[in-house]
């Protein structure tokens, strides 16, 4: 039954491929087999399909492949570090086209996941839902507490079909990659990997209300970002309930300028708190599309920005952060040496790429980005061009950076869109300067010594116990050694007291000698021998005394 389903699956794919004038992009997998067949079932060929783009046609047939296709479009019109700009351009258009499910099936989940009746929790529900997209569905509701709140619902049965659309991704991913070697380059099973672990990670909300909670929090009592609260005692795996709110969304700028907002000030505040998450809390949104971002406009001079969605976000380790902010400084100081050497100093790159040639590379994908006015260049496209050549140098980009060029060319994007003028490196750069110097100033200091301080203070109270230990182990190994000192004591006089009686026999025998040699001298007169010889006997009889060691 499964491998009907796959096969019906893998004929469905074929078919909007033909469809679509895309089928050369089978040619190198064995579902080409499938194409004859394909194509007798393909009437509604689309004569004109050769007559659009081929970004076009890729865009129609991921709609019509339905709603983890279309993400997964959307997904690869954000890595145009991978992807040519006339596809991305395209895939940037795709709009999530689905049916939104019923509001019977939402209150079927919502009852299920709570463990209660709709009307235990909540006093109102809006049966029209707010939104429904591929994954969830959001609906409006009042708790019965008073509070307005939003519960987002999750499709029933997604998990299944993104197993089955990921299984088929996979596979055809495997194929292309066994067949093409710009497959291979694109890495796509990477690509599809990542997609994996993204959906996985949206199929739990409560993973998008832990991110929501942490980046609340992060932003607590700032006026620069909001972030709705969440309602833990009503949120579970499939459904998460959060504080409704209220704000100008992002992308309707004619609003924004009637509400008589500081589009300046809007748009030096996103790139703010954009480097404020990155730098300061390194915890960042990563999902930041204009449905997601919304504008208090309460105070127009100082707008604050609200985010919801927060189910996707990047996290970056200090090294990561270094390799950012000196690689974004060397970049406008255009000092490509540095670069090169930045790469090599922190371990992409490896040790035995030439610098002078890296460096060369490096210069070639950045100095077109200076033909533009300061005003327009972008650190987005910085990193797409670094990242493009570090992997001509086998360099392994790490998915968080990509994650984060990703949204820096969001944030930059939005940032001009809001107001024309913006000079982002003018905004950014006294920011990452102030942060590297505070990585090596007394600050760093203090923050080192801050962060070991609670373990410190937790060995503590054990210092005493390990001082007793540690001097009784001394006083033993102290007793150790003085027993030790006496051995070698006692053998040194026992070699001194053996070379004494060496001594002793050597004059004794030499005594021995001279009293021979007397007696053969004087034989009338013995009584000098006899005195010499005893004398040797003597030093002889002291030489063979036993040695005793005291
Ligand atoms: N806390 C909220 N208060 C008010 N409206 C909200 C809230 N959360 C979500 N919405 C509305 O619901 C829409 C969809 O919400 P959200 O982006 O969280 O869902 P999603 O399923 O992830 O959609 P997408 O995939 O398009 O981002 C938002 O664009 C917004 O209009």
């Amino acid at each position: 039954m499964n491998t009907i389903r796959q096969l019906h699956h893998a004929l469905k794919i074929n078919r909007t491929l033909v469809r679509y004038g895309l089928d050369e992009f089978l040619t190198p997998t064995p579902l080409a087999v499938l194409r004859p067949v394909a194509k007798l079932f393909s009437f509604s060929f689309h004569k004109s399909a050769h007559d659009k783009s081929r970004g076009e046609r890729l865009r129609l047939a991921l709609t019509e492949l339905g709603p983890i296709y279309i993400k997964l479009g959307q997904m690869l019109s954000t890595r145009r570090d991978l992807v040519p700009p006339d596809i991305a351009d395209e895939l940037a258009r795709l709009q999530d086209q689905v049916e939104p499910f019923s509001s019977e099936e939402a209150k079927n989940v919502v009852e299920q996941q709570l463990g209660s009746t709709l009307d235990a929790v909540f006093s109102d529900f809006n049966t029209t839902p707010l939104a429904s997209a591929s994954i969830a569905q959001v609906h409006e509701a009042t708790l019965k507490t008073g509070e307005a709140v939003v519960i987002k619902v999750l499709r029933p049965k997604i998990r299944q079909k993104i197993r089955r659309d990921l299984s088929m991704m996979y596979e055809l991913a495997s194929w292309a990659e066994k067949y093409s070697s710009e497959a291979r380059r694109l890495r796509i099973k990477e690509v599809v990997k990542e997609y994996d672990s993204t959906l996985e990670r949206e199929i739990d909300l409560r993973i998008e209300a832990a991110n929501t909670s942490h980046l609340r929090h992060n932003f607590q009592d700032s006026e620069l970002l909001y972030v709705p609260k969440v309602y833990w005692d009503y949120t579970r795996s499939k459904v998460m309930v959060v504080e409704k709110i209220a704000g100008t969304p992002i992308g309707d700028v004619r609003r924004l300028k009637d509400e008589g907002v500081n589009m300046k000030e809007l748009a030096d505040r996103g790139v703010e708190i954009f480097f404020t998450q990155v730098f300061r809390d390194s915890f960042f949104h990563a999902d930041m599309h204009p449905g997601n971002i919304f504008v208090d406009t309460t105070n127009p001079d100082k707008p604050q920005y609200i985010a919801i969605d927060c189910g996707i976000m990047g996290t970056l380790d200090e090294d990561d952060k270094r390799y950012l902010a000196h690689n974004f400084l060397a970049f406008f100081d255009r000092d490509y040496k540095r670069i090169a050497e930045l790469h090599v100093e922190s371990g992409w790159i490896d040790e035995d790429v030439s610098i002078p040639e890296f460096e060369s590379a490096i210069r070639a994908a950045c100095e077109p980005i200076f033909g533009k006015a300061l005003a327009e260049i972008s650190f987005g496209h910085f990193l797409i061009q670094l990242f493009q050549t570090a992997r001509r140098f086998n360099m392994q980009v790490q998915p968080q950076l990509v994650l984060l060029q990703k949204t820096l060319l969001y944030v930059e994007g939005l940032g001009r869109q809001l107001y024309p003028e913006l000079d982002l490196w003018e905004t950014a750069q006294p920011y990452l300067r102030k942060w590297l110097r505070d990585q090596i100033g007394p600050k760093a200091i203090f923050e080192e010594v801050k962060t070991q301080l609670p373990d410190w203070l937790h060995k503590a109270p054990k210092i005493p116990g390990l001082l007793f230990d540690n001097v009784q182990k001394l006083g033993q190994e102290l007793e150790k050694f003085d027993s030790l000192k006496q051995e070698i004591t006692q053998l040194e006089q026992y070699k001194l007291r053996q070379s004494g009686a060496q001594k002793h026999a050597i004059i004794g025998s030499g005594f021995a000698l001279l009293s021979g040699l007397l007696y053969l001298g004087i034989p009338d007169d013995w009584v000098p021998s006899l005195i010499v010889g005893v004398v040797g006997l003597a030093f002889l009889v002291k030489s063979l005394w036993p040695i005793k060691v005291k």
